[in-house]
């Protein structure tokens, strides 16, 4: 299920603004990569276009090749509703459909991906998946009543369930933790680093704890100057790049010095 994700030459615009220059990396298998660096480098944009979403705004597009285990998301026979559904996504703030219930919050993308489930079946996706989540054993005596009414770390771990219930190759995050507390934030960070058997992770983080205790490797984006394009300007084992990074700007902004 695990993907190597190889980003070749890729620059990443809103209509005529360049947004991202020229990046290139190699992200392995079974890896959580964390993404830092400062407001407006470009993180987010870039995660967002590891699965496509960077198109759904009009005018964006990206050049250069991002190649999952082989293929280039970005060929012209690539069905990019297909690349969405397959490579699952979190977002800063938990987004169930409060109205649904927790189990069918769970099987929600495998419904929009038209994937008619005997019951026994979906029982058994809602469980695992449920499980894959560490959320399991807090609702499994409630799957039939409202996602809403869960607590904000168990909406994420809900989302995270609903991510991983379509088994993609990779998830990504986006600043997954940044709106709950701290013991839900612990929660995630656990499950993170569970997934990561079967996953190929990417996280945008701002919390440098965060991204030292779960992340493999680090990226760092930078600006050379406002209004400038961000860039790529470290890629590195995690331990290397907050102890020994080979850019100074890393080193500066990791030490809290900009940023
Ligand atoms: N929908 C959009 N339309 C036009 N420009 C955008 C859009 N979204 C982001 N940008 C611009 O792209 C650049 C990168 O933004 P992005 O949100 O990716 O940065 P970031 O590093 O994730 O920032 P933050 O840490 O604040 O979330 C910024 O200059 C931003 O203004």
């Amino acid at each position: 299920m695990s993907k190597r994700i190889d980003v070749i030459n890729e620059s990443i615009y809103y209509g005529d603004v360049l947004a991202v220059k020229d990046v290139n990396v190699r992200i392995e298998p079974r890896t959580v990569t964390a993404l830092i660096g400062p407001s407006g480098c470009g993180k987010s944009t870039f995660l967002r276009t590891l699965n496509r979403m960077h198109e759904v705004i009009p005018g964006a597009r990206v050049e250069g090749q991002v190649v999952v285990d082989g293929v280039n998301l970005y060929d012209p026979g690539v069905d990019a509703v297909q690349v969405r559904r397959a490579i699952g996504m979190v977002f800063q703030r938990p987004n169930p459909f409060p109205t649904m219930s927790i189990a069918e919050n769970v099987l929600a993308g495998v419904r929009l991906n038209n994937r008619r489930l005997r019951k026994a079946e979906a029982e058994e996706l809602v469980e695992t998946s449920l499980r894959g989540a560490n959320l399991w054993d807090e609702v499994k005596d409630r799957l039939d009543r409202p996602g809403a009414g869960l607590s904000g770390g168990q909406q994420q771990r809900l989302c995270i369930a609903r991510a991983i219930a379509v088994r993609p190759s990779v998830l990504l995050m986006d600043e997954p933790c940044s709106a709950l507390d701290p013991i839900s934030t612990l929660a995630v960070e656990d499950l993170i680093a569970e997934l990561k058997r079967d996953y190929t992770i990417v996280i945008v983080t701002h919390n440098m704890q965060q991204a030292s205790r779960v992340s493999d490797m680090t990226g760092f984006f930078n600006l050379e100057a406002t209004g400038r394009p961000g860039q790529l300007v470290e890629y590195d084992a995690t331990a290397k790049v907050f102890s020994a990074p080979s850019q100074k700007a890393t080193e500066d902004y990791i030490s809290g010095r900009f940023g």
